[in-house]
């Protein structure tokens, strides 16, 4: 853009941002985040920085804000700028984009698009785009390839790029931590480029470290309170069915609030001297007037912080002790996302921290009539599963406490979203003139995605039921309610046996706390974890690397295309946490076996085209021969199936077993064999004919088919032909394939 152009834009768009009413409050409530008093810091900081990381708690406005931040300012010299941000996931890429270009009064695609697989809106012209992380890596990994194959400089796509943004970087998904290490290597070849890291507090300094001690810029984190209630205290409010939970003028249990306004001013002031002073005469005094939880629990009406928290980092023992002598609630957090315990560790108050963990781990619940509730309960279910009827008769509560309200739900897969969903929809939930049931996976196409990010129309109360895709970077506006199942889907991998899994487990404390930021998003909030306090003090502070938890071939080939001469073990040594050696071998092994990478790791032409398909190499290779031996159709629902799940499901009872089994032979020898594999082509074959003539649930049930399954691969087969078209390998007109 020509300067006189970036000076028109900027002067449009401060006479929009002015002169709209709506533009302005949400100036006001963007000048309110923690992240606005940091502005200028960042702007300098980049100035004299190549890499500078911003460390910010959910909810700062890192995502929203810092790219703008960055357009604001080199825009204010009159230069113009390319501003490439990352996300985990599509669905925040889209969104955020949309989010930005809503601040800044303009439809997306214009000063703000993005780019994700199979989608774009904008992109030569506009300044900021969002992208997934595998987009950009396939940039990186394509620049190389272009530019080994002859080409002047001016064709480098980096040379094109002012600023990347890596953002989540904490979540540490495989793609990412192996983009970080490709840019660390491109840093010194491309002086004009800055790099912003983002993350959460978590591992702020082993980034910094990574990336040569870059400046590290601290952010605090907002959101509006957020209530929080364990398993615990879910059984007893479902117990106490007449109770209204949710009513301000009890603490959420029962008890009628002393708190006056005085008050809370009082207890703020007195929590902060203490903080400040380390003067505790005035919060003690508070605190002992009436043991009143309300008061005992309180959390300063800005930071978040209780009194617990400040005698837990003052390590003052005989008031932490006092404290819990009443019976407060450990697991409170401020607004930073920090517990009582989190600060002991912090503050290396050893004593505290022991006496604090010591009681979180002997004290399961608060009172002992839901501690007598939660072990009945937990007598009658297996906790490792999703108990459905608990999530039901938890909604129902919510919608009868509360007028208005989007829920979020998350759960750990698509099985138990559609399971969820099948028990509503059977029930009074299926009401569409009062309820919306919505479901939000990463298979469903980003048209159904955005979905959830609509307001219902009035009197409808919004049910989200989603996976953890909803957890980071995410910002539905109405949802007030958060349903934790404290489940997720988890791939794992053992190198030594080469066996890799994909089991639900219990989520991390960072999880949890990601969860429960989405219900104070936009206004005070209220969470439900479906597991106990004591569950909770035993979950582990984060995930693994996923890059230490999956096999490694796409990434082993995708080092080789960025660069053919390197040795894969060696620049995997250099990411964050690498693979153990185990792991790059067996990975070595499986290229070498599919022709991708010849006996001494050179990358063959095969391998090549195998790396350019967003799938496991393996499958792009049965692809590719589909298309060879026009055989393409069957090859897609097996990749499909691959890649997600078979869509056979095993009955219980012994005889419905046998039917099951031979109901899958009978599907396998229409195409002549015993094959599984033949068994789930013929299977989609039917269901798709079936569903043509309105049979589709008949054959579901008489084939033992999960309908949700095959609606799941349906899809997934059509973004999957659009890939293979958009890189070339079919005509856009594929009738002539079978
Ligand atoms: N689509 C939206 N609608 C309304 N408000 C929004 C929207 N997106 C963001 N916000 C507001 O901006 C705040 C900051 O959001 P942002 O995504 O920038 O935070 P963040 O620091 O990146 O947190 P996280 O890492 O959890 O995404 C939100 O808490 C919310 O109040």
């Amino acid at each position: 853009m020509q300067k006189h152009d970036i000076a028109k834009k900027v002067k449009m768009l401060t006479s929009k941002l002015n002169d709209t009413r709506q533009l302005r409050k949400i100036g006001e409530g963007r000048s309110k985040l923690p992240i606005a008093s940091f502005k200028d810091h960042i702007s300098s900081t980049l100035e004299n920085h190549q890499v500078v990381l911003i460390s910010g708690e959910t909810g700062c406005g890192k995502t929203t804000q810092v790219p703008q931040y960055i357009l604001d300012h080199v825009w204010g010299k009159g230069e113009s700028c390319k501003i490439i941000c990352t996300q985990p996931r599509r669905i925040s890429a889209m969104s955020v984009a949309e989010r930005i270009s809503v601040e800044r009064g303009e439809t997306v695609g214009d000063t703000v698009g993005y780019k994700i697989r199979l989608e774009s809106k904008g992109g030569k012209n506009s300044s900021i785009m969002f992208c997934t992380n595998g987009v950009l890596l396939r940039v990186l990994i394509g620049r190389v390839t272009n530019i080994s194959k002859r080409q002047r400089a001016a064709d480098d796509v980096i040379m094109g790029i002012t600023h990347i943004i890596v953002d989540e970087i904490h979540e540490r998904d495989r793609f990412s931590d192996f983009m970080l290490a490709i840019l660390r290597d491109l840093l010194p070849m491309y002086p004009h480029l800055h790099l912003v890291l983002m993350s959460a507090t978590i591992d702020a300094e082993r980034f910094s470290q990574y990336f040569n001690g870059c400046p590290v810029i601290q952010v605090p984190g907002h959101t509006y309170p957020v209530k929080t209630f364990y398993l615990e205290d879910v059984l007893s409010i479902l117990q106490s069915v007449g109770d209204n939970h949710l009513n301000p003028e009890t603490n959420g249990l029962g008890l009628d609030s002393v708190l006056t306004d005085d008050y809370k001013s009082s207890m703020d002031e007195a929590i902060s001297i203490a903080l400040v002073s380390d003067e505790f005469d005035p919060l003690i005094e508070l605190i002992s007037i009436e043991q009143n939880p309300e008061i005992f629990n309180y959390q300063h009406s800005e930071t978040g912080v209780t009194p617990l928290m400040v005698f837990a980092r003052k390590g003052q023992l005989g008031d932490v002790c006092m404290l819990l002598s009443f019976g407060v609630d450990c697991s409170a957090r401020d607004h930073d996302g920090k517990s009582a315990l989190d600060w002991a560790q912090q503050e290396n108050q050893v004593e505290a921290y022991e006496v604090i963990k010591k009681h979180m781990d002997c004290s399961p619940a608060k009172l002992p009539e839901e501690n007598e509730l939660l072990k009945k309960y937990l007598a009658t279910i297996n906790p490792e599963h999703i108990d459905t009827v608990l999530i039901e008769r938890l909604l129902r509560k919510i919608c009868t406490d509360s007028n208005e309200g989007a829920i979020l739900v998350f759960l750990p897969g698509w099985e138990d979203i559609n399971q969820t969903r099948e028990r509503l929809l059977a029930s009074s939930f299926r009401d569409s003139s009062k309820f919306l049931v919505l479901s939000l996976h990463s298979m469903i196409p980003s048209s159904e995605q955005k979905k959830v990010f609509k307001r219902a129309p009035a009197g409808v109360r919004k049910i989200i039921l989603s996976t953890n895709i909803a957890e980071t970077a995410v910002t539905i506006d109405d949802v007030v309610f958060v349903i934790d199942s404290g489940r997720m889907k988890e791939k794992s991998y053992d190198p030594y046996n080469n066996v890799s899994t994909l089991h639900t487990s219990w989520v991390s404390r960072a999880n949890a706390r990601q969860r429960e930021g989405r219900a104070g998003r936009c206004q005070p909030g209220t969470c439900y974890h479906l597991y106990s306090r004591f569950r909770a003090a035993s979950l582990p502070e984060f995930q693994i690397p996923e890059i230490k938890r999956m096999p490694i071939e796409e990434l082993c080939l995708q080092v080789k295309l960025l660069d053919p001469n390197s040795k894969i073990a060696d620049f995997l040594k250099k990411t964050l946490d690498p693979p153990v050696t185990e792991t790059v071998k067996n990975a070595i092994t499986v290229l070498q076996d599919l022709g991708a990478l010849t006996q001494n790791e050179q990358l063959t032409d095969l391998g090549e085209k195998l790396g350019s398909l967003p799938v496991h190499p393996s499958t792009s290779k049965m692809l590719l021969f589909g298309i060879l031996m026009n055989c393409l159709d069957p090859a897609l629902t097996l990749a499909c199936a691959a890649d997600y799940r078979d869509p056979f499901f095993l009955p219980m009872a012994p005889d419905e077993r046998k039917r099951a089994a031979a109901a899958k032979v009978e599907l396998a020898s229409l195409y002549g064999g015993y094959s599984d594999q033949l068994a789930v082509v013929a299977a989609f074959d039917c269901w798709t004919c079936a569903k043509v003539n309105g049979q589709e649930a008949l054959f579901c049930s008489k084939y033992f088919v999960a309908s949700n399954t095959m609606n799941m691969l349906s899809s997934m087969r059509k973004q999957l032909h659009s890939e293979l078209t958009q890189r070339g390998f079919l005509p856009a007109d594929t009738s002539a394939c079978s």
